[in-house]
């Protein structure tokens, strides 16, 4: 029969108790004399070289023997008390409690799955939020919160009370330094302002637009037509991160880097940033000290991120050269309108010209937010309409509806040449509410930045009860609220783009509190218009001419980094839309 779990630990007392007993029956003191010394090492001799049927007779060999299995047996009954009671923990907290670890080694089983999902899992179970207890060594402690109230206080209601905060500075802050992403107070105001009034001006506007239409039709259109042309499967994950950062360097910085290119040239840069994001997010589950140890012996992880961002840093600084020769050649940095050369013409609080280490930061920072978020949230919105053909028809019908309306366009027009030279006017692309409404429901499973985080420095409550004290690491799962019924409904994990459209089909945006996909209150991403509209663009402008079907078997998983990569890309074929299907919406 074996013992039930409660009666362990008296069992465990009992033990201990009955032992000292016989301890004490047989206790030796330390003046005991020699002749009984002699015997007792005699015994540990004997037991030790004889064999236990010869042992029978002699009493002093059982009792040790008796002893050894009993120490034995309250070994076990500690580690199965431990176990116990750790793994009762879960109930109340979501995780076991290890003694010493904490939730560590739930949170290390869990970095050997699926990160985001484990976390869902626990915050479900939680009601939404749970408090991480680190090792007692570490500086894991944490509260994780998926619960749209206190995202709220967090972000908008109570701001100034949490900020990014020296956890994640100190964390990020070899690849990202003081850039926008990391930095707190005046420092990020003053980015946040400057680069505001920038994204707002008409003259910014017009060159995000006309440099979108330049790139899509000169470069992607031209590069997935070959590869249609060739019969070959693409990785489609790698062609948008080329779209992105070409065009995230020609509006921030005024370069043009020419990764979408036919043949697709290798760009040492790409690698080295996706490494770098990638070891930085590891850094945020492992405790600092054991980080910070291997960076001091450049080892491992730390070794292969100093040297990912090395390889950063050569192009960040090539651009600012560049740039920097440019203007001093032409002085015509009023003419120029990207983001790297306003922040150029302006002056740090001690009036000097802003440190080369600090423009370098503004375009690390510009990259990570321009390039990654659209190209890997645009890959999981292809991946999503290969699983959902019925929205990818809704897509193609309305895209046709509004080329219909198409004042310029020739019905009569040959079928082979209908589509060369089509190109949508922003104007066109704002009618697009059904592919809005599909692009946001993919953000809101698949958001680009899957966690975010804040510090509190001062003690506070959130509006669900939970008590949080100064100096606390809030993170928020962004990627877990998609998938809270208590949220979305039942269909949580359902694509459904209609559950953004609202009176006769129209968009209609959600709380930035319960669709936190692009942030909320004062820190809301600053490109989200022109992500929407880079993202529509690409999108209409390659279903309207390939069905995108991703390769049988690939696997789809998403990557731990600071965005949400697929692991392992998206391998695609293109199947060129028959012309004739087209038309057909069009005439309908
Ligand atoms: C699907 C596309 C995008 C998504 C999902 C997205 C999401 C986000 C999120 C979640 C943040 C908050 C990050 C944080 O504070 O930790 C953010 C901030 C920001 N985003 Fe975006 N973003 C997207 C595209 C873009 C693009 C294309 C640009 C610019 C070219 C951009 C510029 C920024 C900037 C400058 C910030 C910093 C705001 C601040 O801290 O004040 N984003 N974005």
């Amino acid at each position: 029969m074996t013992t039930p779990p409660q009666m362990l630990l008296p069992l465990f007392f009992f033990k201990l108790t009955n032992n000292n007993k016989h301890m004490q029956f047989f206790h030796i003191p330390y003046h005991s004399n020699t002749k009984t010394m002699t015997k007792l090492s005699n015994l540990n001799l004997n037991l030790n070289l004889t064999t236990p049927q010869q042992d029978l007779p002699n009493g002093n060999n059982i009792f040790t023997l008796m002893q050894h299995i009993q120490m034995l047996e309250i070994l076990l009954a500690i580690t199965v008390f431990i176990v116990i009671h750790s793994l009762r923990q879960k109930k109340h907290y979501g995780l076991p409690i290890w003694p010493l670890l904490g939730m560590l080694p739930s949170l290390f089983f869990a970095l050997r799955t699926n990160l985001y999902e484990w976390i869902t899992d626990v915050l479900k179970q939680q009601n939404g939020t749970f408090r991480f207890k680190g090792p007692w060594f570490s500086s894991l402690n944490c509260i994780v919160t998926a619960d749209p109230r206190n995202l709220e206080h967090l972000l908008k209601t109570k701001f100034s009370l949490f900020p990014k905060g020296r956890y994640f500075r100190d964390t990020v802050r070899d690849l990202l330094g003081d850039g926008i992403f990391n930095a707190d107070d005046e420092t990020w105001q003053k980015q946040r302002k400057t680069a505001s009034i920038e994204f707002h001006s008409a003259k910014f506007r017009k060159l995000t637009t006309e440099s979108l239409f330049e790139l899509v039709h000169s470069r992607l259109l031209p590069v997935l037509e070959s590869t249609v042309k060739e019969n070959v499967s693409i990785d489609l994950q790698d062609i948008l991160l080329r779209l992105t950062f070409d065009n995230v360097c020609l509006i921030a910085f005024g370069v043009d880097p020419g990764c979408l290119r036919p043949g697709l040239p290798k760009i040492p840069f790409a690698k080295a940033f996706e490494d770098a994001t990638e070891v930085t997010v590891l850094r945020f589950v492992i405790p600092t000290c054991v980080w910070k140890a291997m960076r001091f012996l450049n080892l491992g992880m730390e070794k292969k991120l100093k040297e990912s961002i090395k390889g950063v840093d050569e192009f960040a600084e090539n651009v600012i050269r560049t740039r920097k020769k440019e203007l001093s050649l032409f002085c015509d940095e009023k003419q120029r309108s990207d983001l790297l050369s306003i922040f150029m013409g302006l002056k740090d609080e001690n009036g000097e010209a802003y440190s080369d280490k600090f423009l370098r930061d503004i375009c690390v920072n510009f990259i990570l937010a321009g390039r990654d978020t659209s190209s890997v949230a645009l890959s999981w919105f292809f991946w999503l309409l290969d699983q959902n053909p019925e929205v990818e028809e809704k897509i193609v019908e309305e895209i046709c509806r509004v080329v219909k309306q198409k004042e310029d366009i020739d019905m009569k027009m040959k079928k082979e040449e209908f589509f060369e030279g089509l190109t949508f006017r922003p104007e066109e692309i704002k009618k697009m509410d059904y592919l809005h409404a599909a692009l946001s429901e993919a953000l809101r499973l698949y958001p680009s930045v899957p966690v975010d985080h804040k510090e509190v420095v001062e003690d506070d409550t959130f509006p669900d009860g939970t008590v949080l004290k100064k100096g606390t690491k809030v993170i928020y799962a962004i990627y877990s609220m998609g998938r809270m019924e208590a949220i979305w409904g039942k269909d949580c994990r359902e694509f459904k783009p209609e559950r953004w459209l609202r009176d006769n089909a129209r968009f209609m945006s959600e709380s930035a509190y319960k669709f936190t996909a692009f942030n909320g209150g004062p820190r809301l991403c600053l490109g989200k218009d022109f992500a929407y509209y880079q993202m529509k663009y690409a999108a209409a402008s390659i279903i309207l001419r390939y069905r995108v079907k991703v390769v049988e078997n690939h696997p789809v998983l998403p990557k731990l980094a600071l965005t949400m990569y697929m692991k392992h890309g998206i391998k695609v074929n293109l199947h060129k839309r028959d012309a004739e299907e087209i038309h057909k919406y069009l005439r309908g």
